[in-house]
């Protein structure tokens, strides 16, 4: 049966928009759907000092078609060198809306990321002084911890001992992909969110054997059994403004991912909204779905809703299907469930 609402324009809580070719190609997608995007800062090397970040911004800026409306909000990747003046500064000038934590190795690009947490002391006081969120991505890097473990055990080794340093810091756990991530956040203090992707609330562990590998359904964190999918989804249609989207599209190009060791990272960015518009209403709750996707993302921001609306329809199924993005020369990307019909579109005003 066809049905149709309309929301609030969507945000983008936790975005890879890379750079250069691949740049260009996907930046224009999630301009589309998105009118902000807290753009990740693990480029090759790192966004780590606000010139870097001033720079980076204006080559985001000059890969939008003219007259496209869409705001980049710039972070600076932490390291054990970060200098708590950028912060300070960065805040002062609204120019950075938050600082990402890598532990060193745990996903893609995160080789500059944190080994001794209490190098980044002076940093995370400089932050949680001036308000300005840590996001994190939660998962151990010891290898003798089970991959399908390591955003638990982080809950317990990393994020409860910082929180208790850092009462005041405000803190994002991104890409939360398990019961104990969403019962965490969800009984914490009003400085503690949580980001969930499209794919957390689709595929759980088995998607990715289903048939053979699918190297297009892998990511980090790595998707869960049934019962975190389960537990992500109450979570994400709960009305809690604890969670809010962020699509972690993370573009890779196909031969980088169809390969004997390939790249972590789906990229979403062209149906993220009409699959989350699908689990909204699986779930009975396409009322709540303007809060997950539109204003809890600000609110914690601290930044206003948007001002202006976009369209969604279903419809039994929807025809348009997608199945790459051209990132030129170097190949493509290929698109989260590739060629499978969409049960909603996004519709023009
Ligand atoms: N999510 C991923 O699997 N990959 C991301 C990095 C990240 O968000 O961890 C990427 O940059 O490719
Ligand atoms: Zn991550
Ligand atoms: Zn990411």
């Amino acid at each position: 049966m066809t049905a149709e609402i309309e929301i609030i324009r969507p945000d983008d809580w936790h975005l890879h928009l890379r750079d250069g070719a691949m740049l260009k190609a996907v930046a224009p997608v999630s301009a589309a759907s998105f009118s902000r995007a807290i753009v990740m800062p693990n480029l090759v090397p790192p966004v780590r000092t606000l010139a870097d970040l001033r720079a980076y911004r204006g080559r985001i800026e000059a890969a939008l078609p003219a007259g496209m409306s869409f705001r980049p909000l710039m972070t600076l990747y932490l390291t054990e060198t970060t200098d708590p003046r950028t912060i300070t500064e960065g805040a002062g000038s609204g120019e950075l809306a938050a600082v990402k934590l890598y532990p060193a190795g745990a996903t893609t690009n995160s080789d500059a990321g944190v080994k001794d947490f209490s190098r980044v002391h002076g940093v995370l006081e400089a932050m949680q002084k001036a308000g300005v969120p840590l996001l994190v991505h939660g998962e151990v890097t010891d290898p003798e911890v089970d991959i399908f473990d390591r955003e638990a055990v982080f809950i317990e080794r990393v994020l409860k001992p910082l929180r208790k340093d850092f009462p005041g810091l405000r803190i994002v756990m991104e890409h939360i992909t398990t019961e104990e991530g969403a019962s965490y956040v969800g009984e914490a203090g009003d400085n503690l969110a949580a980001t969930i992707t499209p794919q957390h609330l689709i595929i759980n562990r088995t998607d990715i054997f289903k048939g053979g590998i699918r190297p297009h359904f892998y990511c980090l964190p790595i998707a869960k059994r049934e019962n975190h999918r389960q537990a992500l989804r109450k979570a994400a249609t709960s009305g809690s403004a604890k969670f809010f989207l962020g699509t972690d599209s993370a573009p890779h190009l196909s031969s980088l991912k169809e390969c004997a060791c390939g790249c972590a990272g789906i990229f979403n960015a062209p149906v993220a909204i009409p699959y989350v518009a699908q689990v909204f209403d699986e779930e009975d709750a396409l009322e709540k779905l303007e809060g997950f996707v539109s204003r809890n993302g600000p609110a914690f921001y601290r930044l206003p809703v948007n001002t202006d609306t976009i369209r969604l329809r279903r419809e039994a199924p929807d025809k348009t299907v997608f199945h790459s993005v051209d990132a030129g020369e170097d190949g493509l990307v290929v698109v989260f469930k590739a060629d499978q019909p969409l049960m909603w579109s996004v519709v023009e005003n």
